[in-house]
């Protein structure tokens, strides 16, 4: 099982009795980017959600195990899997402006998020987040820090609330369309991020994304979902330049060739 942080094996979960997702298996090793492709409706953030237990009520795993650091967190008690939130597990989603609380601070909603999960003073929270905006190339920290939501734009909300996520250092990233509600130049920025995130703290990223070119540049691996079902999953070089499946080839035949030619 050699170094692997997160497993899904032979997963399938479903709504109210009905499967969308159909024996998925994969796995991550410590600082490796998987990208998660398919079409919309495929089971893309349903296979993300599993792993932090946030399938609301009608949602379950019925099949296979998910196992994060060698336990597995289908049998784990809801105490446990809100310590695994967060401080191993982080999520960022399409809108992080829309989950941040509109009347409060970003720098108060990073002590509270911190409390959470330990005993830390709002100074040490502030130094600690400083450190991390500044490490992500933030140009004005302290006023982000001071901001309420509604007073940053949306492309700094986006960047603020990755790194909030990160605050903790997970040692997994869960990105579900982080990119997908910006303009091309934040976009950039925020995968300049995340691979920064990853070559300072070794953190893993599994990102969910509609933009191949998004994959081309940060991914590993690739996993390609159809129905709920993997057509495809494999090295990013094999699966994106050598696609063997009619599913992954039309996908990838969808993406405009200058972006696609962009690397080759
Ligand atoms: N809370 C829910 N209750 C019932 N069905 C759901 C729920 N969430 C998702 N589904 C169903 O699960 C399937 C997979 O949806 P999911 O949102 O995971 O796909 P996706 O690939 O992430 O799509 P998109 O790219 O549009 O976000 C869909 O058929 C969807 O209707």
């Amino acid at each position: 099982m050699e170094n692997k942080i997160l497993i899904y094996d032979s997963v399938e979960i479903s709504f109210d009795g009905e499967a969308v997702v159909h024996d998925v298996s994969f796995s991550l090793t410590p600082g490796e980017i998987l990208g998660l492709v398919g079409e919309s409706g495929s089971g893309k953030s349903t296979l993300i959600k599993a792993a932090m237990g946030l399938l609301g009520s009608g949602g379950l795993v019925t099949r296979g195990n998910i196992c994060y650091m060698g336990q597995n967190i289908l049998d784990i008690s809801e105490k446990e899997k809100r310590k695994i939130r967060g401080a191993g597990i982080g999520m960022i989603f399409q809108d992080a402006g829309a989950s941040l609380c509109p009347i409060r601070t970003i720098g108060d909603q990073i002590y509270e998020s911190m409390r959470a999960h330990k005993k830390v003073s709002r100074n040490e929270a502030k130094d600690h987040a400083m450190e991390l905006f500044e490490k992500l190339n933030f140009k004005d920290s302290q006023r982000v820090w001071d901001s309420y939501p509604f007073e940053l734009s949306g492309g700094m909300n986006q960047r603020a609330g990755i790194a909030i996520s990160m605050l903790m250092n997970p040692p997994i990233l869960l990105a579900d369309e982080p990119t997908s509600a910006l303009d091309v130049s934040v976009q950039r920025q925020v995968v300049r991020e995340m691979l920064k995130l990853r070559e300072l703290f070794g953190t893993a990223i599994i990102i969910v994304t509609h933009d191949i070119g998004v994959v081309r540049a940060m991914a590993d691996t690739v996993l390609v979902l159809k129905n709920g079902k993997m057509v495809e999953y494999g090295e990013a070089e094999k699966v994106l330049n050598h696609p063997q499946d009619p599913y992954t080839k039309k996908l990838l035949a969808a993406v405009p060739r200058l972006k696609r030619k962009e690397r080759s």
